[in-house]
């Protein structure tokens, strides 16, 4: 698992293998006069803003030059690594009508020959931008059904779940999150789980233009720190779980708590769900009762977890590889439905995107019946629990810290006849305390473990895997651990000797395409590399 931050699930494409820049479709939002925008907005015009700069209309605006299709504001502001300034000159060239920059942009510019464009001022651009974009793009927002879903694991899996549901019901969805953004049936790969929020609000515009009646996303707490989702307000707010994540963004969990609960209070959602399962959703939902009263429920998985739950889950059995189950709130209502995908926390994240949507205000048996029709909530999402052969039953996930990775073993040892035989490795140039923890949740957890490659970025492959063996060795010395470390090669061997009963994991990287060495992207799908050896395992030759 990887990305720039080595937190961020962002995809790490940076064009050098695959271009990560596909585009959907945007929409050509009204223009608004430049005039109009200040007063509104704490903007200046820039030296003498030149004549009829007042009049002057823009469509949209963006931030990165890269997007800029013609007409639209180019806001310049800085980053952690440039001032968008710098790429001033290349956006107008690209067809931008103004731009907006910050008083370090401004001085920025006066060294360099007039863009030939007005130039106007703010002196914080971040803090407006979100406002700013939402009413250049007619605030798509407020015509769309919205559902937002935070936490540290299981945000993707549960976004999916909703669309699968949304989509029960007849309802035309449009997705944004770590995997990919899709209006639609269109989906290009995403790079940040949560957009920037130029970007976000021309999706949501474009997402209105395609007609969509609901939008599911994922809102990461860097989002909600960075002001991304900036002014939207979310029909339904969804809270997974909190576990020690992204430390090197947050100082402290605590800080990393209050991000998340942003979401939960009436400037970001009409209604919340809050799984209380752990001390995180319990505290959340203390803290919604008086931030947020009666707009934020509590849904309980597990008995004894919290005392008198908004809503419960009930009946829970086995179903083929996934978990039938009952919801049920204190009102009486309640929804008998599934889902396919593997493990407990598959039941959490099934219950919560279905409180979402009861709490959106759909009936029960509506839901029931489309759901039933549906295969219950069995959304197929890339890299998460993803089965590609049932004998040897061979998955794909992206399990990459020891809890999610406990889990994920956990969720299949019970379905497996044979041996579970795990496939993983650990990020490189990232945050080592994560490795031998891992390494003996993999020796605990399955009963053949291969230590392979899975981003070394920039620290020297072999080194990790030392690493992560010795912990294993360490912790089982008799545990059954091999050492193979091209990542494809450990897929192929271990597909190829797999027994019919055998249960394979191949975990870290799920939907991810690209691999760093050293500096340098090769393209690498562990899905591409499981059916490739499925096919030489079945005769065929790959
Ligand atoms: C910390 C963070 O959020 N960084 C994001 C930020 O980068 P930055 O501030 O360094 O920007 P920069 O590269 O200095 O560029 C400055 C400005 O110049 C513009 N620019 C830059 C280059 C260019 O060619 N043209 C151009 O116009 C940029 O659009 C930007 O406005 O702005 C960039 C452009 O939008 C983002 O790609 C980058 O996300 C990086 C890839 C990242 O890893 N973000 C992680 C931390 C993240 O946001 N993760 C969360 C959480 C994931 C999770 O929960 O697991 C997420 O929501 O993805
Ligand atoms: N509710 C959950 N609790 C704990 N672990 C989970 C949960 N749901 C999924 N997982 C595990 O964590 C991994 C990541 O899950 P998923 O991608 O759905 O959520 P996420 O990590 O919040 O989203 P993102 O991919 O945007 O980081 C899965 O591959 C699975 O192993």
């Amino acid at each position: 698992m990887t990305a720039p931050d080595g937190r961020g699930a962002g995809n790490d494409n940076n064009g050098a293998v695959t271009s990560s820049r596909q585009k959907l479709r945007t929409a050509v939002p009204p223009p608004r006069r430049l005039g109009d925008l200040v007063g509104p907005f704490p903007l200046t015009v820039a030296g003498a803003g030149g004549p009829g700069w007042a009049d002057v209309t823009v469509r949209g605006v963006r931030a990165d030059n890269r997007e800029i299709a013609g007409g639209e504001l180019f806001a310049a502001h800085t980053g952690g690594h440039v001032h968008g300034a710098r790429f001033a000159r290349a956006a107008v060239d690209a067809g931008a009508a103004a731009v907006l920059t910050d008083p370090a942009g401004e001085r920025l510019l006066a060294g360099d020959d007039p863009l030939g464009v007005p130039v106007l001022v703010a002196d914080d651009v971040p803090a407006l931008l979100g406002e700013l974009a939402a009413t250049l793009y007619d605030r798509p927002a407020d015509r769309l059904g919205t559902f937002a879903v935070t936490g540290t694991n299981g945000k993707t899996t549960t976004v999916f779940m909703l669309e699968h549901a949304l989509r029960a019901l007849g309802r035309r969805t449009g997705l944004i999150g770590t995997v990919e953004l899709r209006v639609g049936e269109h989906a290009v790969p995403a790079t940040l789980t949560t957009p920037q929020p130029a970007d976000l609000q021309a999706l949501l515009a474009t997402m209105v233009a395609e007609e969509v009646d609901d939008l599911v996303m994922e809102v990461s707490s860097h989002a909600l720190a960075l002001h991304r989702v900036d002014p939207v307000v979310f029909d339904v707010a969804g809270f997974t779980n909190l576990t020690q994540d992204h430390l090197d963004f947050h100082a402290t969990l605590d800080e990393y708590f209050d991000a998340k609960a942003e979401l939960f209070t009436p400037a970001r959602s009409r209604r919340g769900v809050v799984l209380v399962d752990d001390d995180w959703g319990r505290r959340l939902a203390e803290r919604s009762a008086t931030v947020h009263p009666g707009a934020v429920v509590t849904l309980a998985v597990h008995d004894g977890t919290f005392e008198d739950p908004d809503w419960r889950v009930r009946e829970v059995a086995a179903d083929g590889t996934g978990t039938a189950f009952t919801l049920v709130h204190r009102d009486g209502r309640t929804l008998r439905t599934r889902t396919g995908l593997p493990g407990d926390f598959n039941v959490a994240n099934a219950a919560l995107a279905a409180a979402m949507v009861l709490e959106s205000g759909v009936d029960p048996a509506t839901l029931g019946d489309a759901l039933a029709a549906a295969g219950g909530l069995s959304p197929q999402v890339p890299g998460r629990m993803e089965q590609l052969a049932d004998a040897p039953r061979v998955i794909v996930d992206f399990a990459h810290n020891p809890g999610a990775l406990d889990k994920a073993l956990a969720a299949l040892r019970p379905t497996t006849k044979g041996r579970l035989v795990l496939v993983f490795g650990a990020t490189g140039s990232r945050d080592r305390s994560k490795r031998p923890e891992m390494a003996r949740v993999a020796v605990d957890g399955a009963d053949v473990v291969v230590v392979t490659d899975d981003d070394p970025h920039d620290e020297p492959a072999e080194q990790i895997r030392a690493e992560v063996l010795a912990a294993a060795r360490v912790h089982v010395p008799d545990a059954t651990v091999r050492e193979i470390g091209s990542r494809s090669e450990a897929i192929r061997t271990v597909v190829l000797e797999a027994g019919e009963d055998d249960t394979v994991l191949v975990a870290g990287r799920g939907h991810e395409t690209v691999q760093e060495i050293a500096g340098v992207d090769h393209h690498l799908d562990d899905r591409e590399e499981v059916r490739a050896a499925l096919v030489q395992r079945a005769g065929g030759h790959s």
